[in-house]
């Protein structure tokens, strides 16, 4: 069992053991998968196509009770999903998108606080189509943050944005994780978003995980040795030539 410096036992925000997932007979996507996150920790997947990276995340959401499989997953009581679309609801205005579904007196307070910390003060009472696709992944966030979860899932939540917009979120979901310290799971085919990102990068193959490092540099810049040999690492394991 983990324990921290003070030798006190710490308990994995997430544990996976022996998860096994299949929608057909021919054969699983995810094959006695075993994983741990701790609390506040930072984790980015990466992996080829089709090698269960969503099928994992749907998992730990508990959006997958229909698909076949078995084995262990503990997660926290309060899990926020983010997905590549931002799913805002089109008929409600963006503040009560982002506190649907809260109670408490100071829901609404809550709502205008996280869309300030996304940047999105003052368009409160906007309709979702009124704003950018970067901006509605703001507010998605802010849909998720207002919660406090203590795991977020992010399934490709940029995947659909502008070079520009993409480093500027970066940057926001990194300053907000570190104020919030939800332990996170990043789906990402960007091998460079995982190493900005991420305290550790996982890579997964055949549905278990195949590369598991620590991002230990101190220079998260992309003409950083560091960088460059942990990208070429991943890109190696995922079958990519670095200079393609
Ligand atoms: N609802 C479903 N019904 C049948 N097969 C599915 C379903 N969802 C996923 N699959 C299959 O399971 C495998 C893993 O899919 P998954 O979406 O988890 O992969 P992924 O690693 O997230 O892929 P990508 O990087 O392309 O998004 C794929 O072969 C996919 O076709």
């Amino acid at each position: 069992m983990a324990t921290d410096a003070r030798g006190l036992t710490t308990e994995p925000a997430v544990r996976v053991r022996n998860l096994h997932r299949s929608f057909n007979k021919d054969g699983g996507v995810l094959n006695g998968l075993d994983l741990d996150i701790a609390p506040g920790e930072f984790v980015a997947l990466i992996g080829r196509s089709g090698t269960g990276k969503s099928t994992l995340l749907r998992a730990l959401a508990g959006l997958d009770r229909d698909v076949a499989g078995h084995g262990r997953i503990q997660v926290p009581e309060s899990v926020s999903v983010v997905f590549q679309d931002s799913r805002l609801l089109p008929w409600k205005r963006v503040l009560d998108n982002v506190v649907f579904g809260l109670r408490g007196a100071g829901a609404a307070d809550r709502g205008r606080k996280a869309l300030a910390e996304v940047g999105l003060a003052g368009r409160e009472r906007a309709w979702p189509y009124q704003l950018s696709g970067g901006e509605q992944q703001r507010a998605s966030l802010a849909r998720s943050l207002v919660r406090e979860p203590q795991l977020l899932l992010a399934d490709e939540p940029f995947g659909a944005l502008d070079a520009l917009t993409r480093i500027r979120m970066h940057a926001l979901l990194r300053q907000l994780c570190e104020k919030h310290r939800p332990a996170v799971l990043l789906v990402t085919h960007d091998v460079d978003e995982a190493i900005v990102l991420a305290d550790r990068v996982i890579l997964l193959d055949a549905g278990v995980v195949d590369t598991d490092v620590r991002v230990e540099l101190t220079n998260r810049s992309r003409s950083d040795a560091g960088f460059a040999e942990l990208r070429s690492l991943l890109l190696d394991r995922l079958g990519v030539a670095a200079d393609a």
